[in-house]
């Protein structure tokens, strides 16, 4: 229970000796007669009964005076219930040690898994307090909604997002087309993820600082103000595409991703991924099971190599133990990281990592695929053959790709989207948005002139609608 609590390895180590040492004195403190005799309040027996160690020291205890000669009989299961002679001040049969041990193993295996649910993870996601009277938590089909920061934190309701309206005209288009479908509750085939209104806010932090004024100084608790990273993003994302999320740094494209892996919980709006919804526990429980990801930070360990973190993962995904051995091979293979299948991953280079993490990704034939920024750190060469798994991969799936390169979202995105400051700016296809919005090229060209007079008809027969300046 006390584990739940806890969220570094360190500390649990630190934690778990000291309980060891903690449960040791109370055991000898337990054989020494405290509190299990007629002179101390059944109060005490009944809190320290509480602790495991201590009655099952007291249990051994008994168990140990009723066989300390070979003459006597022990205690035999008939005669759980009655106190032996050799115990003439006993207060706690064997067979209310034994009621007592299977109480406290459902008690704290009880608060364990409540503890685990309400107390905020790693990404400070969290159960409300009282999640367990929510009938769709039981029955598994509506599920509770996620929290975010900590159990003692009454957050309120989070300020509302002022300005979400788009200033373009496609994201206009896109917002209209979406919130019509959302409203008649029309479900599109084509579509893979339907992002309604999408909202993150982070909510405030605090932090104890020390200021001080000459010699008087004084604790100051520092309250950091909401964040706004994404501000009610409207847009559908097909089956069979490849969607690529531009912008610049903070403009809340990693957001949106922990929003729709549910790493992170939503504020507002909501998104349904293949029609689950991931405002619900239970709709992301199954959304978990259908999509890959691929984050923007590798999460691998330098002692596996890139064969054991395939096979881990194919296993995560419940792929048939008959299978992992080949799919791990294929995937590698596909990957060129033959030569590096057996070497650990603590030797790889950053490329070779991010390699790993797109083919960790798409293992498990997962049928919606994140990639945030999967090409950083790769040479040209290497670029360009991850771009072609990434190809190959859009069939028959969706898949969301944030990126900085503008080469990278040309040659892969179906559609294309800019973000910036939590908000969707444009939004179309590479050829949709160029001719909106691109500048178009400059060439220059040198002419051999015969009479003075450069010949510009062949220039214009290769560039249609040029604009030629003549030096
Ligand atoms: N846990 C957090 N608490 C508070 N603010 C956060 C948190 N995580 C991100 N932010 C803020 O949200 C904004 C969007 O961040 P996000 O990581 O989504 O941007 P991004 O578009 O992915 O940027 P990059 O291209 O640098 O990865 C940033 O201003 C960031 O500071």
């Amino acid at each position: 229970m006390i584990s739940t609590l806890i969220s570094k390895s360190t500390s649990a180590t630190t934690v778990g000796f000291s309980i060891f040492i903690i449960g040791f004195l109370t055991q000898l403190v337990a054989t020494t007669g405290f509190p299990y005799s007629s002179s101390h309040k059944k109060l005490y027996r009944t809190i320290w009964s509480f602790f495991p160690p201590n009655i099952f020291a007291k249990a051994i205890s008994s168990l140990d005076a009723a066989t300390l000669v070979t003459e006597e009989p022990g205690v035999s299961w008939s005669k759980i219930s009655r106190c032996t002679s050799d115990e003439p001040d006993c207060v706690i049969t064997i067979e209310t040690i034994y009621k007592w041990l299977i109480l406290t193993f459902f008690l704290w295996f009880i608060l364990a898994v409540y503890f685990d649910n309400i107390i905020p993870n790693v990404n400070g996601v969290r159960k409300p307090v009282l999640y367990f009277l929510n009938p769709g938590y039981w029955t598994g089909r509506s599920g509770s909604k996620v929290k975010e920061g900590s159990i003692f934190s009454f957050i309120g309701s989070p300020p509302q997002v002022k300005d979400t309206s788009p200033t373009d005209k496609d994201v206009l288009d896109e917002e209209i087309m979406v919130k019509q479908q959302a409203e008649k509750g029309m479900t599109d085939e084509g579509v893979a993820v339907q992002v309604c209104g999408l909202i993150k806010t982070y909510p405030s932090t605090y932090t104890l600082g020390c200021s001080c004024v000459c010699c008087c100084c004084c604790l100051k608790v520092k309250r950091t103000a909401p964040y706004h990273a994404v501000k009610g993003l409207w847009l559908n994302l097909a089956k069979g595409q490849l969607f690529c999320l531009l912008g610049p740094n903070g403009a809340g494209k990693t957001t949106t991703i922990s929003c729709l892996t549910g790493i992170t919980p939503i504020t507002g709006g909501d998104a349904l991924v293949y029609g689950h919804s991931v405002a619900s526990s239970v709709g992301m429980a199954k959304i978990r099971r259908l999509i890959g990801v691929c984050p923007q930070f590798d999460i691998l360990w330098d002692a596996l190599t890139g064969q054991e973190h395939l096979e881990l993962f194919a296993n995560i995904k419940g792929l048939p133990p008959s299978e992992i051995k080949s799919v791990a091979a294929k995937s590698l293979s596909e990957g060129k990281l033959k030569t590096a299948t057996n070497v650990r991953v603590g030797n790889y280079s950053g490329g070779m990592k991010r390699h790993l993490s797109v083919a960790i990704a798409l293992i498990g034939d997962p049928r919606l695929v994140f990639l945030d920024e999967p090409t950083t750190g790769m040479d040209p060469i290497t670029r360009r053959h991850v771009w072609e798994i990434i190809e190959d991969a859009k069939k028959g799936r969706a898949i969301v790709l944030t990126t900085h390169s503008m080469e990278e979202a040309d040659i892969l995105g179906d559609r294309i989207a800019i973000m910036a400051k939590g908000k969707l700016r444009c939004i179309g296809t590479s050829i949709h948005l160029k001719s909106r919005f691109g500048a178009g090229y400059v060439c220059n060209i040198n002419f051999s002139t015969t009479n003075g007079e450069p010949q510009t008809e062949p220039v214009k027969f290769f560039f249609y609608n040029v604009c030629m300046y003549i030096y």
